[in-house]
């Protein structure tokens, strides 16, 4: 990849992608971040020596692909002010909820492309969603993947609206994960472990459990049912939660994000 990279929004998100991709061998020389925050851009200098802009300017012009990672609510007033800058790059957001046609409109160009990453994507563990205006080539796609691919995996969609599912599942995901961690490390504590043991059993069986999910040819529910013994300890822990129907809630849970998003993209992305 010699191409310049532009990132518009230099947070959590915009770091992890930087960050896989100058692990891929990019220079930082190579990527440019408007970034209005003065913490976030000392963050950027020291973790990755990249001299963040306070604002956009025409510097953004000789950006080949601009990476979009702001909050959908800042999403249209930075598009109004890089657009007249960036007509001619390829456009990738990384945004919950704004469409590809509010982007179009916004920067006038049909070459847009969508991520729903995560937040593994910092330790290259990453899975994103990714979806393609139809105005996006075939090498602006490859363009797409060779810089999501220094964040982990990938998988295209072929609706737009799916992006939302992939946002409730994977991209908001690491959150419950971690809930269940920190719920499982709270009932250990309060069970007499310490607060390090506790944390350190929670953390690691979600490690070997995902690790064997993903190496076994067996579905999550075959490996759970593996566990739980007729009338042992798992069965009264299961029978718990479906008697709570903690299942249905978790669910619930995923549709209100669902939900979410796409209010975020009516409500932000309205042109
Ligand atoms: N975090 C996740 O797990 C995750 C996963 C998938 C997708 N996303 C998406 O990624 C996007 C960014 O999320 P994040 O977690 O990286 O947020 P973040 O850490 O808050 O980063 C966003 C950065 O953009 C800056 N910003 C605000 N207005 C700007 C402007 N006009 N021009 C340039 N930069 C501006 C913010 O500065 P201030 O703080 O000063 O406002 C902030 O430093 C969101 O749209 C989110 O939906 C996040
Ligand atoms: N973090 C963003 C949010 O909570 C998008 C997915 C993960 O809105």
């Amino acid at each position: 990849m010699s191409e310049r990279i532009a990132f518009i929004g230099g947070g959590n998100m915009a770091s992890a992608i930087i960050g896989g991709l100058i692990k891929q061998g990019v220079s930082p020389q190579d990527i440019d971040v408007v970034e209005p925050s003065e913490e976030a851009r000392q963050q950027l200098s020291s973790s990755f020596g990249i001299t963040a802009q306070a604002q956009a300017n025409p510097s953004l012009a000789t950006a080949s692909l601009v990476v979009w990672a702001i909050k959908p609510q800042a999403f249209k007033d930075a598009a109004v002010a890089a657009g007249p800058f960036t007509g001619n790059a390829l456009h990738l957001s990384v945004a919950a909820g704004i469409p590809t046609d509010s982007m179009a409109a916004w920067l006038g160009t049909q070459r847009v492309v969508r991520a729903m990453p995560n937040t593994p994507a910092l330790i290259g563990k990453g899975i994103s969603g990714l979806f393609a205006r139809a105005g996006a080539s075939a090498e602006d796609r490859a363009q797409v993947e060779r810089v999501m691919a220094s964040t982990g995996e990938f998988l295209w969609l072929d609706t737009e609206d799916k992006l939302d599912v992939v946002t409730a599942l994977s991209g908001s995901g690491p959150a419950y994960v971690f809930y269940f961690m920190e719920a499982m490390t709270m009932a250990g504590t309060e069970m007499g472990l310490s607060r390090e043991q506790a944390e350190h059993l929670a953390v690691a069986t979600f490690a070997g459990a995902s690790d064997l999910a993903q190496t076994s040819a067996d579905s999550p529910q075959v490996l759970r049912q593996r566990v739980t013994s007729k009338g042992g300890t798992t069965f009264a822990a299961i029978s718990s939660m479906e008697d709570n129907d903690v299942r249905a809630l978790f669910i619930d849970a995923m549709y209100a994000a669902r939900e979410r998003a796409k209010k975020l993209g009516a409500e932000f992305g309205a042109a």
